[in-house]
């Protein structure tokens, strides 16, 4: 295994397999094919190896990792708020996985089983739930953390696998995450604690777990993140494990190298990949290499890399490559659309001074530490009824308002998507609000970030520009139904409630935000006003390239290979059709884990042709 800088060590040089993007899917993949010792792979990661970094490592310094490790994917203005957002991705070795929160959840056995039911088989919460028990290496809490509050349901976690889960040691503030819950129970009396979020019923309120290696007495300096870097990758460099696997890193994957006529006809074969040192954004490349494919191109790009590689290869729409400047390769008009990232607004008060360690902790802190997911009739109370008939009802005209902006392609296959995830929320009880409650994310604070999980609108992101340094255009399309502004604007309303509750109400002594800005008797409007002029991204993109069938608007088939294309494959978080009720990490992995073996011929593939 070895992580190398300079590209003349991979130069015109010939691999097996070529995955594009090291970050949390792309390292799994990687990782797991170079078990195969006749496979010889190639990552090639824009970002650097920061192996050692205590930025990333140290779980308090998320907030850095993610300012000094960051692609800056800006949003056209938004339509509600007017605003330019920026949705941040990891543009480093582990990708998004080594700057993220690390909270580790999953989401609804109903959205896993969405796959499927959508039209691509294998895909379901049993098939998924073995791969991401696949990647986990689970610490069951011990005396301590479970006296602090940590429950688990362990039959759901593997304990085998490469990535370290657990709740932290040493672990601080424990006092605050549990009356946060006490204080969501007492504001939802139908709502449960949760004993594990991570069983296909996350519904409820519970402390988080984290993608963590807990403190032990051998790392007495406490938690260490465990990146898809750390877990699938830096345990084998020194050894002679995985001589068939070259990593390269500070360099961008700028197009695929086709041969139009080799194999089947009609469809393109990629031969080669061509790359570059990462420019700086907005600037020009430099000078341009490539490397041999044998069998496959892996892009894992992540969900807003990926459907700008496939576009700057030619897989897209045609029209857009073309006022790009971009040869069509494959006239694949749903890379880029179906884009569902979440809204997030946050509350901020002030904790009361004087309080110790189990209340508010500066050393060792991961900030979130408890969590609510929460059900449409839980927020809209006697309005939720008719907010889910509308849901129900209003599928014809919701798909076709979509499909008329660019934000999916086909009216059919959306009205499928749009009526299987209707009745997700409304039958199934998928949570549609998520709070996370954070202790000094703002020094002396509690925060409260409430977030819409199920976005109704589908955004795009395409690129302008055969260059590939210049970013792509993105409009996510943030709470553009008034639905999910009611939704939004309940959410906020009653974080306002649950911070009024005992016993939460007891450790703070001011509300910071929204404060002054919205009375006690501020009305629907003014809080959507509100919400509107104040949220930001969750960064929660998925669904670009997504899993559905072709003539439904998806872009890839079961096994992964993008339509139309002999041997491009996409694995990564933008192959998740719907969005889910979680974080996506620990399902990535599992996306990951799952299309390895696929890759590798373990798991059969599906016949498409
Ligand atoms: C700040 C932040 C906080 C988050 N918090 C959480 C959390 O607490 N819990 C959770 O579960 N999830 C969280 N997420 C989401 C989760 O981490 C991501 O959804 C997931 O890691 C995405 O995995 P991926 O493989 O799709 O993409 P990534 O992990 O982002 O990997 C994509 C990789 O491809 C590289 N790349 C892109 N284009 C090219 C190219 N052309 N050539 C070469 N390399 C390229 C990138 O540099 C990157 O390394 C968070 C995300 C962010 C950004």
């Amino acid at each position: 295994l070895s992580i190398v800088t300079d590209p003349s060590t991979v130069a015109s040089k010939s691999f097996t397999h070529v995955i594009v993007g090291g970050g949390t899917a792309g390292l799994t993949v990687a990782s797991r094919l170079s078990e195969v010792s006749k496979n010889k792979i190639l990552v090639i990661e824009a970002g650097p190896n920061e192996r050692g970094n205590p930025t990333i490592d140290d779980p308090a310094q998320e907030t850095n990792s993610v300012g000094e490790f960051g692609w800056f994917y800006n949003t056209v203005p938004q339509q509600v708020g007017g605003l330019v957002q920026t949705i941040y991705q990891g543009e480093v070795l582990g990708g998004s996985s080594a700057i993220n929160g690390m909270q580790w959840t999953r989401g609804t056995k109903d959205q896993y089983d969405a796959f499927q039911a959508l039209g691509s088989p294998g895909w379901n919460f049993s098939s998924l739930l073995t791969y991401m028990k696949k990647s986990e290496i689970y610490h069951v809490p011990n005396a301590e953390q479970r006296a602090r509050g940590a429950t688990s349901v362990p039959s759901v976690h593997g304990t085998q696998g490469q990535v370290n889960v657990g709740f932290p040691q040493p672990w601080g503030a424990w006092v605050s995450y549990q009356s946060h819950i006490s204080s969501v129970l007492a504001t939802f009396p139908d709502a449960q604690r949760n004993p594990d979020i991570g069983t296909g019923t996350p519904n409820g309120a519970s402390v988080f777990v984290y993608s963590i290696k807990p403190g032990t007495s051998e790392t007495p300096g406490g938690n260490v993140r465990s990146s898809s870097a750390a877990a699938y990758i830096y345990p084998f460099l020194g050894t002679s494990a995985k001589p068939n696997l070259t990593i390269l890193v500070g360099h961008q994957a700028t197009t695929i190298v086709w041969d139009r006529a080799a194999g089947k006809p009609g469809k393109p074969k990629a031969i080669g990949v061509k790359f570059a040192a990462t420019p700086a954004a907005n600037t020009t490349i430099g000078t341009v290499y490539s490397v041999v494919v044998q069998d496959e191109v892996i892009v894992s790009s992540g969900a807003l890399g990926s459907p700008r590689f496939l576009e700057l290869s030619g897989i897209g729409d045609k029209n857009i490559l073309k006022k790009a400047g971009v040869p069509v390769m494959v006239d694949l008009p749903s890379v880029g659309t179906n884009l569902q990232d979440q809204p997030l607004t946050t509350s901020l008060y002030q904790i009361k001074p004087g309080q110790n360690s189990s209340v508010i902790e500066t050393a060792n802190q991961i900030t979130e530490g408890s969590v609510a997911y929460i059900e449409l009739n839980q927020i809209l109370g006697a309005k939720g009824p008719a907010a889910g008939q509308y849901l129900l009802n209003s599928i014809s005209d919701r798909a076709q308002a979509i499909v008329k902006t660019g934000g999916f392609t086909s009216v059919s296959g959306l009205k499928k998507v749009l009526q299987y995830q209707a009745n997700s929320i409304v039958n199934e009880k998928a949570p549609v609000v998520e709070y996370s409650f954070a202790v000094n994310l703002i020094n002396g604070t509690f925060a409260h970030l409430v977030w819409n999980l199920l976005p109704q609108v589908r955004g795009t992101i395409h690129i302008t520009s055969s260059n590939p340094a210049i970013y792509p255009a993105l409009d996510p399309k943030y709470l553009t139904t008034q639905f999910e502004l009611d939704l939004h604007g309940n959410a906020t309303k009653l974080s306002r409630t649950i911070f009024g509750k005992q016993p939460l109400a007891s450790l703070w002594n001011g509300e910071i935000f929204p404060g002054q800005n919205l009375s006690t008797t501020a009305t629907d409007a003014q809080w959507q006003k509100f919400i509107a002029a104040t949220y930001t991204p969750v960064l929660h993109p998925v669904g670009t390239v997504a899993l559905l069938p072709q003539e439904d608007g998806g872009a890839v088939d079961p096994n992964l290979i993008v339509y139309g294309t002999q041997n491009v494959r996409v694995v990564d978080s933008s192959i998740i059709p719907i969005q889910i009720s979680a974080h996506l990490s620990a399902t990535v992995y599992g996306i990951a884990e799952r299309a390895a073996d696929i890759i590798k011929g373990v798991i059969p593939p599906v016949q498409c042709d």
